[in-house]
């Protein structure tokens, strides 16, 4: 053990616990740390601990839940309820919230969370998450639907676990984008990754392109300028990653620039895009604003929509500043009948249906 290495608590009683609820706020993000380490050891273990593979249920979004995603989602509400610092949860598992009754008091906050991103790659051994938000609860009552709706301009706090080679935890309070490595043997949350910059440049992007056609003109324009690379507008090659790890992909992007999207598409057209706003693309534009980059729908702040519903979707569009700035403006030229034409290379000049 290296002595004088700052852990996660050390760093939580400098910088948190003298604010207003400080102290409890410090203590809820040491039971997330708990929580995280518990589904670290489980995920780790592979196929020998039994909890690789899918269940017979599917969750209120239609989606057949894999083992670990329901052990991920107990060991968070499980760690929640003996804390006793949440008044109520909310997950991607769960229909709907409910209210957590401590033995004692009311924990004077929300979490909502997605208890295992990416699960679609757990059987493939690929990087997989937990992401958190923390919302204020409201003062001496039970937390009601509306309390839960809010926008991400009111996390108090937002983090992530990435499960992979290493386990980090990368959290934010508002001060900031640290990530801390788990040291295994010892049980500790490292600081190995203080105040994150993601770099305003990048020449990565990553994106489903199997979606490609049901994508709106400006995303098609951004990405096919992208392709083009030297030969194109942007007169530099650009190369792409997709893990279909959330998680995986905005860490990578932390680490060393990048721009996601999982832009609004006309795949299910009653759904705006596939990510949910709550517990993924809220917490994850907190982590990446803190950490100087941009988060938006291409026509918003996603940290400044207004939820209608705990499992509401959205676009995402996340990373780089100057790129994300680049596609808010092919999104506004576009909604303004200003911006390129796109034009399919299937209807082009030397294309198959030439007019
Ligand atoms: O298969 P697709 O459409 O590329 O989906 C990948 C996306 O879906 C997600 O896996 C959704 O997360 P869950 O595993 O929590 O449902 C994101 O992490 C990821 O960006
Ligand atoms: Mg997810
Ligand atoms: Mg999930």
């Amino acid at each position: 053990m290296h002595l004088g290495r700052k852990t996660l608590s050390k760093y939580l009683i400098e910088n948190v616990s003298g604010s207003k609820d400080g102290a409890d706020l410090a203590a809820l993000l040491v039971d997330v740390a708990a929580a995280v380490k518990a589904i670290s050891a489980l995920s780790s273990k592979g196929a020998l601990g039994g909890a690789t593979g899918s269940m017979d249920t599917t969750n209120v979004q239609g989606e057949t839940q894999k083992k670990l995603d329901v052990l991920s989602n107990t060991a968070f509400v499980n760690t929640f309820e003996l804390g006793g610092l949440v008044a109520g949860v909310a997950s991607e598992e769960m229909d709907d919230p409910f209210p957590v009754r401590a033995p004692h008091k009311r924990g004077p906050f929300l979490a909502i969370f997605d208890p295992l991103d990416g699960s679609s790659n757990i059987d493939g051994n690929v990087s997989v998450g937990s992401i958190f938000s923390i919302l204020r609860a409201p003062d001496g009552k039970e937390p009601e639907m509306q309390d839960y709706l809010k926008p991400g301009t009111e996390q108090v706090a937002a983090g992530y676990a990435l499960y992979g080679p290493a386990t980090l935890l990368v959290i934010t309070v508002g001060k900031g984008t640290h990530g801390f490595t788990l040291d295994r043997e010892v049980g500790n949350f490292i600081l190995t990754h203080p105040d994150i910059q993601i770099p305003a440049d990048t020449n990565e992007f990553a994106i489903n392109t199997s979606n490609e056609r049901f994508w709106e003109p400006p995303v098609i324009r951004y990405i096919s300028e992208c392709k083009a690379g030297k030969t194109g507008v942007r007169e530099r090659d650009f190369n792409m990653r997709w893990i279909a790890s959330m998680v995986a992909e905005v860490h990578r992007i932390l680490i060393r620039g990048g721009i996601f999207l999982y832009p609004k598409d006309t795949k299910e057209p009653l759904k705006p895009g596939r990510l949910r706003l709550l517990y993924e693309a809220n917490p994850m534009s907190m982590i990446v604003e803190q950490a100087g980059g941009l988060s938006s729908t291409g026509r918003e702040r996603i940290m400044e929509v207004v939820p209608t519903q705990i499992h509401q979707r959205i676009a995402v569009i996340l990373g780089s500043s100057h790129e994300v700035a680049r596609v808010i403006q092919y999104h506004q030229e576009h909604d303004e009948g200003k911006g390129e034409p796109f034009s399919s290379p299937l209807f082009s000049e030397r294309g198959l249906f030439r007019a």
